[in-house]
């Protein structure tokens, strides 16, 4: 399966040629094999994904652009691991001079997940009790990292997450979505979405990133090994230098 890519997405960044996106199934079987046949651990990774995320934001919105008097970012996360992502990601963007709040409304009982809250907590990053109006986003924020879900999204949104991705649909204030549109189709994408600003594919694209029309997309996740990355034809391109993102448009 990993040897016949059926889709690939053209990029400006590759002189109008083409780079792969990968299939939900092809991306969960690369996940577990860094983790199986490369003995990764999910921190590791997650530490890896999470900061280029924080990166591709520091990138496409520089402190010194934000509209807002105080450099406040919303990070909404979800319950798997595209929220640990975006824990991670706020308290990367803490270190990098930003103000992030968290809304993690369904935490995992699992240590991975305590710790990262934990970390966030001793970093001094707020949590927030419930998803604010979009007018009071609009407001108080310069834009909202989207961690909701990421590739293993399937079916019809489940709550507390249809109201938050319908507030997301209003806002106006831009939106970096971490690996995938949150509520998107992996490999279809949702033309009735969320419309992220940036979009920060991992590891490779997923196919749902040829419907991305957003300023910015990057791709992060700078850890993949070099036979892992011949062996799914990932084809990936040279991140800059010691860069751990590429931009791709
Ligand atoms: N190799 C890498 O690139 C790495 C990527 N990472 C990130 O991990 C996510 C994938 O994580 P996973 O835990 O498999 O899944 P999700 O976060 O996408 O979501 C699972 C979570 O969501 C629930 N859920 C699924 N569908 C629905 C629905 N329709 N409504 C409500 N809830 C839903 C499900 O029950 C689970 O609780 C990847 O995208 C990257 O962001 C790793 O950080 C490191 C390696
Ligand atoms: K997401």
């Amino acid at each position: 399966m990993c040897s016949h890519l059926k889709h690939s997405i053209r990029f400006p960044f590759f002189g109008g040629g083409w780079l792969p996106s990968y299939s939900q199934e092809e991306a969960q079987h690369i996940d577990e094999e860094l983790f199986s046949e490369y003995s990764f651990s999910v921190d590791q990774l997650m530490e890896l994904a999470g900061q280029s995320c924080a990166i591709a934001v520091a990138k496409g919105y520089p402190l010194q652009s934000l509209l807002k008097s105080t450099p406040r970012v919303l990070v909404v996360c979800g319950p798997g691991n595209n929220g640990g992502d975006g824990l991670v990601c706020a308290r990367h963007l803490k270190l990098f001079g930003y103000d992030p709040t968290v809304l993690y409304p369904k935490r995992p009982n699992k240590q991975l997940f305590h710790n990262l809250t934990t970390q966030c907590e001793k970093m001094e990053i707020a949590f927030l009790s419930k998803m604010p109006e979009a007018e009071e986003i609009d407001e108080v924020y310069n834009l909202v990292v989207d961690a909701i879900f990421g590739f293993s999204f399937k079916g019809a949104v489940r709550e507390p997450f249809g109201d938050i991705l319908s507030v997301l649909k209003k806002v106006t204030v831009p939106i970096a979505s971490v690996d995938i549109p949150s509520g998107w189709d992996v490999e279809k994408g949702s033309s009735d979405g969320i419309q992220p600003d940036m979009l920060i594919s991992l590891t490779a694209p997923k196919q749902a990133a040829a419907h991305f029309v957003g300023r910015y997309h990057y791709l992060g996740g700078r850890f993949v090994p070099p036979a892992l990355e011949k062996k799914y034809k990932l084809g990936l391109p040279q991140y800059p230098g010691t860069d751990c993102v590429c931009q791709l448009n």
